[in-house]
């Protein structure tokens, strides 16, 4: 059995993770996904409740080969337990994917695999650039999967966050 393991805050969850998890899948046989930051929502870095980005990831992964285990993980001071804290919340797992230079540094220490996936369309694809876009009213459909445009706008997140910024007129 080979367990992956992909962190992030999925501020929202976009089509650069969607990219990476379909390559992990590539590999392994299930999935683990850490929600980072879990205990953050409703700032303007940080607009989406942890089981908001549960929904986002889980929905628009529906379709995925392979099982996958969606565990929210919330923050804590001290970086040198922080890879236990993680194991400690999680199914165990072989390979950690990350391009976070922190993520990567405490896996390696702790003695476990880590990879570094390709970045995918960076330049517009990242959880800053959406937000940008949504608090603009800029069009940010096309950077997201479908299943993930449907949970925002059930949630009304474009608006809770224009409203979080205050910039909703
Ligand atoms: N476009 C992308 N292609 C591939 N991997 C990505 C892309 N954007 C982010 N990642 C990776 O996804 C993981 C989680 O990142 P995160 O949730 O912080 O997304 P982000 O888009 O970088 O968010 P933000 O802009 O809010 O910091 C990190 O390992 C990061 O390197
Ligand atoms: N000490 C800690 O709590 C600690 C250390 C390293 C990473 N993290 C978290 O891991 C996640 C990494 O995701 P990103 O790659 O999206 O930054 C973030 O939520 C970050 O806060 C937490």
């Amino acid at each position: 059995m080979r367990r992956g393991f992909y962190i992030g805050r999925f501020q929202p969850y976009h089509n650069g993770h969607q990219s990476v998890l379909e390559e992990i899948a590539r590999w392994a046989d299930e999935i683990v996904i850490g929600v980072g930051s879990a205990q953050l929502s409703h700032t303007p870095d940080n607009p989406f409740t942890a089981g908001e980005r549960v929904l986002m990831i889980t929905r628009a992964l529906a379709d995925l080969a392979c099982p996958i285990y969606v565990i929210p993980i919330e923050d804590i001071r001290r970086n040198a337990i922080w890879v236990a804290h993680v194991r400690s919340m999680t199914p165990p797992f072989d390979v950690v994917y990350s391009g976070n230079p922190l993520v990567m540094q405490l896996f390696a220490e702790a003695g476990m695999e880590v990879q570094s996936p390709d970045m995918y369309e960076r330049a517009t694809h990242s959880g800053r650039e959406i937000r940008r876009r949504m608090l603009c009213g800029e069009a940010w459909e096309n950077l997201v999967p479908p299943a993930v445009i449907d949970v925002i706008r059930e949630i009304r997140g474009d608006e809770r966050l224009r409203q979080i910024a205050g910039t909703d007129e």
